[in-house]
This record gives C-alpha cells, structure tokens and sequence, in this order.
C-alpha cells in the first residue's frame, strides 16, 4: 500500500516514534511523507521515504494530487491543533480530497494505532478492488 506520513511540527517526535514502533509493518508498504517529515523518519528508521515538498511549501497539495490520481491509499496525519499554520488551506484541502476519493485519513495517534492494525491485518485489501476496477 502507498502510504502518507504527515506531522506538524508539535507531532514529529510522536510519528518518529510511532513509525520507529511500527517499522516492522511500514517496511512491507511504500512511505510517502512532506518533506520534513520524511526526513526525520528517514533519519530514525532508515526506511525509504518519497519525500514532497515541506508542508508550508506546497507538501500537503502534492500528497493530495496523489489522491486525485487514486495513488494513494493511507494518509496518517499527526496534526496539531493548537498551533495556526501559514497553509491551513491546503491542510483542509489534502483531508477534502480523502473525502472525495474515500481515502483513510487519521489525523491522530489514537486512530493512527487503530489503522496500522488494521493494515496488518488485512483491512485494505479492498483498495486493490478499486484499483482493479478503475484499470478495466
Ligand atoms: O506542514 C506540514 C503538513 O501540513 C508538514 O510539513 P513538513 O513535514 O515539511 O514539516
């Protein structure tokens, strides 16, 4: 699966900590990530990340052109909701467009610990259906 990996600044020591826990399941996946973000988790796991554009400069916007194009199929976001961000709007844009296209989005380590679970086990395999239907 293609996966996004997101976090404002407030939350990267928490996705390092989580993909560090989780490494096992993300080294079966193709990681995608804002800039960042990618690297700090490239730096802490050693796992290869496609790194976009930094958040602030136009990150979120590429990740979300991913989805337009049915090419991404997990976002995991570890947002902070209490700092303003210079590119709100494309924050609302990225979670806007996993609701046009049904993509799973977690915006939280809660659900983000939910959904790796549920990765693992199976849960996403309906994603290649759609995939499979879109190619006929
Ligand atoms: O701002 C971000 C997401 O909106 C994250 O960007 P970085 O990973 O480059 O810090």
């Amino acid at each position: 699966m293609k996966i996004a990996l997101i976090a404002h600044d407030k939350k990267k020591e928490a996705i390092i900590q989580f993909t560090t826990s989780y490494q096992h399941i993300f080294q079966k996946h193709q990681l995608f990530a804002t800039g960042t973000t990618g690297k700090r988790i490239q730096e802490a796991t050693g796992l290869p990340v496609h790194r976009f554009q930094s958040g602030p400069l136009g990150g979120d916007q590429q990740i979300g052109a991913r989805i337009a194009e049915n090419e991404m199929d997990l976002v995991i976001f570890f947002r902070d909701p209490l700092t303003a961000q210079p590119h709100e709007p494309d924050i609302s844009a990225l979670m806007r467009l996993c609701d046009v296209y049904q993509i799973p989005l977690v915006t939280n380590l809660a659900g983000a610990e939910i959904m790796i679970r549920a990765l693992e086990a199976g849960f996403f395999a309906w994603r290649e259906l759609v995939k499979e239907d879109e190619a006929n």
